[in-house]
């Protein structure tokens, strides 16, 4: 009995041995085939994974939740130069939950809007835009629905042939200015309010045809363009924290830009309902004159031929896109450009010479007489350096990891390329806080972002498709407030106060109104 239970025992812990064997043995070949090479690659992504961590741009310390929101201050591309200067002109920030790329160098610049192009051309999908803007180009995702409405502005509203066609309406626009600061010559005037009717009467006029001026539209539309303005660049904390989304809703912001953007169906609506009705009736002729054609008309007569059938909803956002990035860009840098020359009289008496010379006593300047002005297009060129209205450009977003200066930089990151402070950089510009036009006399620095010390048009696949429109309006409103006037400070004002500060916002406008006294030039004669 002893003896059979100590062979039972023998075998069962032969067998436990054995089947202990096999399992181990099983283990060591399961271990061999699989566990290790899968351990292997587990640790291979680890490091690889912490080596591109590792390879992140230098951050400022950041503090929980916020990140570096607590370092950024009321304007925006001043205090991220002023932290450029301590981390380097490739910075990771973390806004909240988004980490942003701050770059503040041509060649940083040139790696993110030329050699990584096609990686850095997305566009963050803010809250503003999603609601205000659904369905529009300027914060359309990078894609086929972008590269459609790409070509609409660039082949058929904006080239430089529908371009020219605009020539009357600028013409006739930057008389009516004229007009008004000579019925109140030699006091003092708001200089601001003028320009700001001028830019948006002639974006008025282009997208919704002659008959704005006559109902009081323009005001309309200035009001919106404002609000727009004003509600596209708020903080929206859902944006920066997805737990807090509704407190803007709380807030009211979300319900004022609902309420925003259905002003702008209600008006634009309005618009191409004329448009429907004047093209049934055909009393403009419209499908016969071209060069009369306004944008709305384009648009429709595209939609017509079916060249392209796009969702009304998304035509509206299209034309907000064109009202907002047409007005107040512009009026910025005529403000700005005002303000320079009046701060640097010589430069304003180099700049009358040449205007006066090729007018030749005419009353008003010509498109014509444009091409010979070569000292007023460096003055515009050094104004939109010194004061570029999208200091940070439009932010973009990374639709893949990529290197970006020798930096990993990965997927759905944001980006902000500071034009603003590459074009103040010391290392790139001799003096360059001073207001100097002669050092872009030589002509081969241009607006179209391919120098990347100079870029307030953007740069890439996404540069500003509006640049020619843009350029040629403010060419002709400077040339001609600058033949037809001498400028002086209103009474009791010394130059020192004349100012350069920047209001609070995303668009380097200049604090406050801007107050001269006109003095019309005696040798401008009529013609
Ligand atoms: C001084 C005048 C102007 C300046 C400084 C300016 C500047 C800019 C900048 C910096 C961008 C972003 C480019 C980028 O991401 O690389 C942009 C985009 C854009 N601008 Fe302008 N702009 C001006 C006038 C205009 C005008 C007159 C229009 C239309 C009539 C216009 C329409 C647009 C549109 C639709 C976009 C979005 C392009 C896209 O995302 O594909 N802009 N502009």
């Amino acid at each position: 009995m002893i003896l059979n239970t100590a062979c039972a025992l023998v075998a069962t812990t032969k067998r436990r041995v054995c089947s202990l064997l096999f399992i181990s043995n099983y283990m060591a070949f399961y271990s061999l085939f699989f566990l290790l090479p899968l351990s292997s690659l587990l640790l291979f992504l680890l490091l690889r994974s912490r080596k591109r961590r590792t390879n992140l741009p230098p951050s400022p310390p950041r503090l929980p939740f916020i990140g570096n929101l607590h370092q950024l201050g009321p304007l925006l591309h001043q205090s991220l130069a002023a932290l450029s200067r301590l981390h380097g002109p490739v910075m990771l920030l973390h806004l909240g939950h988004v980490p942003t790329l701050v770059v503040s160098s041509p060649n940083a610049a040139c790696d993110v809007l030329r050699h990584q192009d096609l990686v850095c051309a997305g566009r963050p999908a803010i809250t503003p835009a999603k609601i205000l803007l659904d369905g529009d180009i300027a914060f359309a995702p990078y894609g086929d629905y972008w590269r459609q409405l790409r070509k609409i502005c660039s082949v058929h509203l904006l080239s430089s042939k529908r371009v020219q066609s605009y020539r009357r309406a600028r013409e006739e626009e930057v008389a009516a200015m004229a007009a008004a600061i000579a019925v109140r010559a030699s006091t003092t005037i708001n200089l601001s309010e003028i320009i700001y009717s001028f830019t948006n009467d002639v974006i008025c006029r282009v997208v919704s045809g002659k008959f704005k001026i006559a109902e009081g539209r323009s005001r309309v539309f200035a009001e919106l363009i404002n609000e727009n303005s004003e509600l596209l660049v708020a903080v929206y904390l859902g944006d920066y924290f997805r737990w807090l989304g509704w407190v803007d809703g709380l807030l009211g912001y979300v319900t004022r830009v609902r309420k925003l953007r259905k002003r702008w169906e209600e008006l634009l609506d309005q618009v191409i309902k004329e448009h429907a009705d004047r093209a049934s009736s055909n009393i403009n002729g419209y499908d016969e004159k071209e060069e009369e054609k306004d944008f709305v008309d384009v648009l429709m007569s595209l939609q017509d031929k079916n060249e392209f059938v796009l969702d009304p909803a998304n035509l509206k956002s299209l034309l907000i896109d064109v009202f907002g990035g047409g007005t107040d860009t512009s009026y910025i840098t005529l403000e700005w450009a005002m303000v320079e020359l009046v701060r640097n009289p010589l430069v304003m008496q180099k700049l009358q010479e040449e205007v006066r010379r090729i007018a030749n006593r005419k009353s008003l300047v010509k498109e014509e007489d444009l091409h010979q002005m070569t000292y007023l297009l460096a003055v515009i060129k050094e104004v939109l350096r010194l004061h570029p209205p999208a200091p940070l450009i439009l932010p973009r977003e990374t639709l893949n990891d990529c290197i970006i200066q020798g930096y990993n930089i990965p997927k759905k990151t944001r980006i902000l390329v500071n034009a603003w402070a590459i074009g103040r950089d010391p290392k790139q510009w001799d003096a360059p806080e001073e207001f100097r036009p002669e050092r872009f006399l030589n002509g081969t620095v241009d607006f179209n972002g391919t120098d990347f010390r100079y870029i307030p048009f953007g740069s890439g696949r996404r540069v500003c498709p509006g640049l020619q429109f843009a350029i040629v309006s403010l060419e002709l409103a400077l040339a001609n407030l600058v033949h037809q006037f001498d400028w002086e400070l209103p009474d009791g004002m010394e130059k020192e106060e004349f100012h350069t500060r920047e209001a609070p916002g995303i668009a380097a406008q200049r604090e406050g109104q801007l107050h001269l006294v006109a003095k019309p030039w005696s040798d401008c004669l009529e013609e």
